[in-house]
């Protein structure tokens, strides 16, 4: 027998129970510029995205695209000041953000989604109110903490069979102000508001490791604080466990820091026993490794 065919059915076999349960799952991917890589490595994740439409779940994106803003701020001479994670962000600044999130990156998503068959709609946090901020913190300007959610915007791109990407640009409570929100946040609160089943953090690395480098599988919020007060857990991680925790507090069942960078990661994490990269979750049942 075609060694092929014996790969694709046991891949199959293990992943049937997963499809059922996941059927009309809400997953929100949020997909991290560092891990978005060349066109084949976007048309990898956007085929992971396409298949979970296809068999029945409700993908949501959320991307960022630090790197991209970087270099077009290097292109126009503006100089970027980083604080605990986050970009200091001024009004010349804030509108480069909005030109690359909404515009470059949204659509080269989109697009990417698209050739491989799905029907990928791209708006930002401004489209009907999806998300208004508040400034963070005075010594970032314009960078925005979301303070309201109207996520029926995207319920209805998904019941409509559509999948979401959503760029971290929004709106502020005040009228005409334009918010830089970090992807991580955005993609926290997104994944809250709409009670998310999975939210996957896309990153660089394998997940969160521990003292001796290797990855920790399975996370307790009590877990993560404590490896962030040891400084184990330090610099662009943190934003990112302190978004899982505050996703996972508001009701997402269960978030997973894992790297985007290899191939399937979104299949491999949902679809396999083992699962990939870091999962955190208020309780760890001890049904299979991964207590899925
Ligand atoms: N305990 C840890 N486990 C894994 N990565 C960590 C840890 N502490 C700090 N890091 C750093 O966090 C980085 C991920 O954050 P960041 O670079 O901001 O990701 P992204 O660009 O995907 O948002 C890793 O590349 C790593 O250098
Ligand atoms: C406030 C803030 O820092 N916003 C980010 C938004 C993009 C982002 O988060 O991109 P990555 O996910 O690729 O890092 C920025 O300006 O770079």
């Amino acid at each position: 027998m075609d060694r092929d065919w014996i790969a694709t059915a046991r891949t199959l076999s293990e992943a049937l129970p997963y499809l059922q349960r996941y059927t009309g799952a809400v997953v929100v991917v949020k997909f991290g510029g560092n891990a978005m890589g060349d066109d084949e490595a976007m048309a990898e994740f956007a085929r992971d995205i396409v298949l979970m439409r296809q068999v029945g779940m409700n993908p949501v994106v959320v991307h960022g695209g630090g790197p991209m803003i970087n270099d077009m701020l290097k292109k126009l001479g503006i100089e970027s000041e980083w604080v605990r994670g986050k970009r200091v962000t001024d009004k010349a600044t804030v509108e480069v953000v909005e030109m690359i999130l909404s515009g470059l990156v949204n659509k080269r998503i989109v697009q990417a989604i698209n050739d491989q068959g799905g029907r990928a709609v791209g708006i930002s946090g401004k489209d009907d109110d999806l998300m208004v901020c508040e400034a963070d913190d005075p010594e970032l300007g314009f960078v925005g903490r979301p303070v309201e959610m109207n996520v029926q915007i995207v319920r209805d791109l998904y019941n409509a069979g559509l999948i979401p990407v959503i760029a971290p640009v929004a709106t502020g409570v005040a009228d005409n102000e334009t918010f830089n929100v970090n992807g991580d946040t955005a993609a926290g609160a997104i994944a809250g508001a709409l009670q998310a089943d999975r939210l996957l953090l896309l990153t660089d690395v394998a997940g969160v490791k521990n003292k001796q480098g290797e990855v920790i599988t399975q996370l307790t919020p009590e877990d993560v604080a404590a490896l962030i007060e040891d400084g184990t857990i330090a610099g662009g991680m943190i934003p990112k466990v302190e978004t899982a925790l505050q996703a996972v507090k508001e009701g997402v069942r269960a978030v997973v820091i894992v790297d985007g960078r290899v191939a399937n990661a979104c299949l491999l994490e949902l679809f396999t026993e083992h699962g990939a990269g870091s999962m955190i979750r208020s309780t760890i049942p001890r049904v299979t490794p991964r207590g899925r």
